[in-house]
């Protein structure tokens, strides 16, 4: 069964599931969890040059033997050092990820760059040569993306950013923003109430619907698998994780249930509404020591 995929502003598309080599996976070796994924379904895998673990990704991909058309590769720029460009880094990637293009290259971090404007020109540069099929953002708050909007002669296509209902009151007026330049967004934490924020109001919401369409759909539904259900109806890209074999069932399964309803999509935002919780709140300063190679540029957090 395939994953849906999601116009982008482009003309390409994009599937709406993604295997993520992050978070647990920091600078680890995520080749069997990639390889694993893959062979179980996923079509899409997030990857970032701050991973530091794109050999991994890249031998976790090669080892699963899945034509590489098939597949749809995300990676992220980092800090760019003193004498290299935007180029130099992909190109490295690339090598890394043992493929001649990536899918989508999004911006990591809008506050790793001092001159956001010329960064997103050499994104620009990277697209029209072919190695990246589409470019975008990440953790871009409204005042980051307005400042590269301004020079823009290719609009982002994307702009990845933690959501999930607890912070969809809070991320509103950016996902309005999106909608106007017809930009995807595309969530990472999107199990954060379940996982990270756990008894909170939404928990009782999330399984109230998840028996609905059990009773609807005549299959066994998690809370976790209505909160991806929320991102697809809403047309975001939803971003997640597991080493675990189970885990990837229980992601992949969502292919196969129905979508929620409007009422369930407005009741799971009210109800989310009632409360903040931001799990990824800053750049994470002690894991950049301990992976990267640079001290990172403070620019202030818009
Ligand atoms: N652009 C960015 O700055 C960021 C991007 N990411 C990307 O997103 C990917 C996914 O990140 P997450 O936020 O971790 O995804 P997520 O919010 O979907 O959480 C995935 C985690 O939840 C656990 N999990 C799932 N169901 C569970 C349950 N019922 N009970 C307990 N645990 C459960 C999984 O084992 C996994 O560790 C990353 O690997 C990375 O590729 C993540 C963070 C920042
Ligand atoms: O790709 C994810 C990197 C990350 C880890 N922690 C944070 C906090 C805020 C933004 C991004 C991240």
């Amino acid at each position: 069964m395939s994953t849906p995929a999601i116009s982008l502003n482009d003309g390409t598309s994009i599937p709406w599931l993604a295997f993520g080599s992050g978070t647990a996976f920091f600078g680890k070796d995520a080749s069997k969890p990639v390889t694993d994924a893959i062979r179980a379904g996923f079509r899409h895998i997030d990857a970032a040059q701050m991973y530091k673990n794109e050999e991994y990704v890249g031998a976790g991909i090669a080892a699963a033997g899945v034509p590489r058309a098939e597949l749809y590769i995300t990676t992220k720029l980092n800090k760019v050092p003193e004498g290299q460009t935007v180029r130099d880094l992909l190109v490295d990637s690339l090598r890394k990820l043992r493929t001649d293009y990536v899918d989508l290259f999004l911006i990591h971090m809008p506050t790793l760059h001092e001159d956001l404007k010329a960064t997103w020109r050499e994104m620009e540069g990277v697209q029209r040569e072919g190695l990246a099929r589409s470019i975008g953002v990440s953790n871009f708050s409204l005042r980051y993306l307005r400042e590269v909007l301004e020079v823009a002669t290719i609009t982002p296509a994307v702009n990845q950013i933690e959501y999930h209902p607890y912070v969809s009151r809070a991320g509103a007026s950016l996902i309005a923003t999106h909608k106007e330049h017809n930009i995807t967004t595309s969530s990472f934490g999107g199990l954060t109430p379940l996982i990270r924020a756990t008894g909170g109001p939404l928990d009782a919401v999330l399984t109230k619907i998840a028996a609905r369409v059990a009773q609807g759909s005549g299959k066994a539904v998690t809370e976790g698998q209505v909160l991806q259900l929320w991102l697809r109806k809403k047309g975001i890209v939803c971003v997640t994780t597991t080493s675990k074999l189970e885990r990837l069932q229980e992601y992949l399964a969502v292919r196969a249930l129905p979508d929620i309803s409007d009422e369930e999509v407005a009741e799971i935002d009210e109800v989310g509404s009632t409360q903040h919780h931001r799990a990824f709140v800053s750049f994470p300063i002690a894991l950049c020591r301990v992976h990267t190679d640079y001290t990172v540029t403070c620019r202030p957090n818009g």
